[in-house]
């Protein structure tokens, strides 16, 4: 008899499988809990923040050839992958129309730049000259900062092109993800180069899975035409791998820490007018709730030898971010654009301001420019996004593990079972109190079936096909749960067309114990055609507990009769044992008196001996 117990999540869920109560990784002392914990705090405050109309709009250049490799010309044709461009001023806010900007200087550009630069107004807002892009000094940058002033450079407002599932894929992303992971490949014997690669590695990984959770979050059902979560998308893409789960986790870690760095300098960043004091309280009340211990950079480049690796680590994610360009859906473009930028800014922050000089510090932070802010702070959005996502798409889990674990149990209540089914369901109750307890337990067995089906929607849930993203697997999760519930009707009615299913399993027990010779018990079991005769009475079915009372009792009358049948056998062994005795004496005498008589005429002995093998061998076969 199958045990069935309701399965516990605890046990039984692949989502995300990792212990919250660890640490992120070796270079963070938080835990995912306590991620949980502060994203949940500031999670409201970072929206409104990346919403307000400083930090919504951005600038980039759709139109920039990959200098990767030979393949400019392809495009996605999706509505999803395509951006809408800012084109209609008059719709823009009025502080920030150019006639009510015009009187900032722009001092990051020339004056000719900034006649032809359409965006100019965006840098006219701020009026702080630290805020030009320093064209001297050392590369610090971890992505191409001059890019945000490319004459065809568009202003995109990020809150009009929601970073959601486009449709785009196949062999093209595959080819960007995989040189992405490429560049992962730092020159040998490098000292540190473990954690550093690791760190580029889980960067990548992170950006991956958090776009992963993204595209399944915000998806598209083709049956209503809804954007909705994609439980199953999720779990082929990001939940079903917890090393992904906690590279976004890690990321978040990264961004938090450089904006925990830079927030004693952010006071000096000047954002241009009174509107922009409530841009400023938002920044420290979201910086407020983060702490340093949250990631330790120092573990990665902490030596003068490891200057070389920094170097490294700095060109190969540049690298990653002039991809981007590579990139055919527009939009996707734009967010990857957007979230490099945003990591190359953090990486800046965190190796970069590693003075221990204040004013070098403020220089580094002063030198940073309003794109570079926009993309971290975006950038930050995305991963608490994620993690917000995350936490929602595993309770969609657990709620849909529980569903099909109540099924299951369902099965085993018997008043919510026949309530179920009803009329069918007292005609099979009936059945039972008219059966031999055999019968009773082998015909409950014929649930089996709808047990198994539900284990495997549960597997299902956990390997969904990834092969087919656009179909809306929560319909494909629930037919199965219908066959389930189609089952339990089979139960319910025995007397239908299903004898056959009813019989492997009655055979079952005579199969286990074969030394139980009761054909006559069990033969009444597997043939039922009867049983509308004895349908008449009407009893509530057995519960769980009282079939294995049913089946222990069973038991003991299999182990009486094997016992009483071994008795027989042994009984009549002893008593023909007894019959032959006298006969098998007087012929130990014959043959005895037959040997004497040989030696004593002088017959030779191995003549002798060849006789009584004969006489042995005769005296068996009797
Ligand atoms: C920069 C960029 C931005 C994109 N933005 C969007 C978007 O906004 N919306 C959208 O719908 N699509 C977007 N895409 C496409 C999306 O990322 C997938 O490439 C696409 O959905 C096809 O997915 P896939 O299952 O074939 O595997 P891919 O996601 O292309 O992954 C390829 C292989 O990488 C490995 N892999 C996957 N995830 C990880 C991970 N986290 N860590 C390590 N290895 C991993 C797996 O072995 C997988 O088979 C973007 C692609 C790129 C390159």
């Amino acid at each position: 008899q199958t045990e069935i117990t309701q399965p516990s999540v605890e046990d039984t869920t692949n989502f995300c499988k990792m212990d919250k109560d660890s640490l992120v990784g070796a270079s963070c002392d938080v835990t995912f809990k306590e991620i949980n914990e502060i994203n949940s705090k500031i999670r409201p405050e970072l929206l409104s923040l990346v919403h307000s109309d400083f930090f919504k709009y951005f600038k980039l250049d759709l139109y920039k050839q990959c200098t990767f490799w030979n393949d400019n010309n392809g495009y996605c044709v999706n509505r999803a992958c395509a951006v809408d461009v800012v084109e209609e001023w008059d719709q823009l806010p009025e502080y920030w129309q150019p006639e009510v900007l015009g009187g900032l200087a722009n001092e990051s550009l020339s004056d000719d730049e900034a006649l032809n630069d359409e965006c100019s107004f965006l840098d006219q807002l701020c009026d702080n000259s630290q805020l030009r892009i320093n064209k001297n000094g050392p590369d610090i940058d971890y992505c191409d900062t001059g890019d945000f002033h490319n004459k065809q450079s568009v202003l995109v407002d990020l809150t009009a092109n929601p970073e959601r599932f486009t449709g785009y894929g196949g062999e093209q992303s595959s080819q960007i993800w995989s040189s992405i992971y490429r560049e992962n490949c730092f020159s040998q014997n490098e000292t540190g180069q473990c954690l550093a690669k690791d760190a580029f590695y889980r960067l990548v990984s992170g950006l991956h899975a958090s776009i992963g959770t993204h595209l399944s979050n915000d998806h598209l059902n083709t049956e209503t035409g809804r954007w909705e979560p994609n439980l199953e998308l999720f779990m082929a893409r990001v939940g079903d791998f917890p090393d992904r789960v906690a590279n976004i986790y890690f990321n978040y870690a990264v961004v938090a820490k450089a904006l925990w760095k830079i927030q004693p300098y952010l006071a000096h960043l000047n954002f241009c007018n009174a509107y922009h004091e409530d841009v400023k309280s938002m920044i420290t009340s979201v910086v407020s709730n983060l702490d340093s211990k949250i990631f330790n950079e120092n573990l990665l480049f902490n030596d003068d030898i490891s200057s070389n690796l920094k170097d490294d680590f700095r060109s190969r994610f540049k690298n990653v971010t002039k991809i981007m360009d590579c990139v055919h859906c527009d939009r996707c473009r734009m967010w990857g654009k957007v979230q490099t930028t945003g990591y190359a800014t953090s990486l800046k922050i965190l190796f970069e301001i590693d003075s221990e000089d204040e004013k070098a510090k403020q220089n580094v932070v002063d030198k940073l420019t309003k794109y570079e802010l926009i993309a971290l702070f975006n950038t930050f959005d995305r991963l608490s996004k994620s993690i917000e996502s995350i936490n929602n798409f595993e309770k969609l889990y657990t709620d849909r593990l529980l569903t099909a674990g109540d099924r299951i149990l369902a099965l085993f209540k018997s008043n919510n079972f026949f309530k179920l089914l009803g009329n069918a369901g007292k005609s099979f109750s009936s059945s039972l109190r008219n059966r031999s307890d055999d019968s009773v337990i082998s015909e409950l067995e014929i649930s089996e079936p709808a047990i198994t089906e539900h284990k495997m929607a549960e597997a299902e849930i956990e390997k969904p096909e990834i092969e087919k993203p656009e179909i809306n697997e929560y319909e494909v999760v629930e037919p199965k749960t219908t066959e389930n519930e189609v089952a339990e009707p089979n139960v319910a009615e025995p007397t239908t067309a299903e004898p056959e299913d009813a019989e492997p399993k009655t055979a079952e027990p005579e199969e286990d114990e074969p030394t139980t010779v009761e054909p006559e018990e069990a033969e009444p079991t597997t043939a039922e055609p009867e049983t509308e005769v004895k349908f008449q009475d009407v009893k509530l079915p057995p519960q769980k507990d009282v079939l294995r009372k049913l089946e222990s009792n069973n038991t003991i009358i299999k182990a009486w009769n094997t016992e009483v049948h071994n008795l027989n056998v042994a009984l009549r062994f002893i008593f023909h044992s007894y019959l032959d005795l006298p006969r098998n004496i007087a012929r130990m005498a014959l043959y005895r008196l037959n040997s004497f008589w040989n030696f004593f005429v002088g017959v030779p002995k191995y003549v002798n001996d060849e006789d009584q093998n004969q006489a042995t061998y005769e005296l068996n076969i009797q």
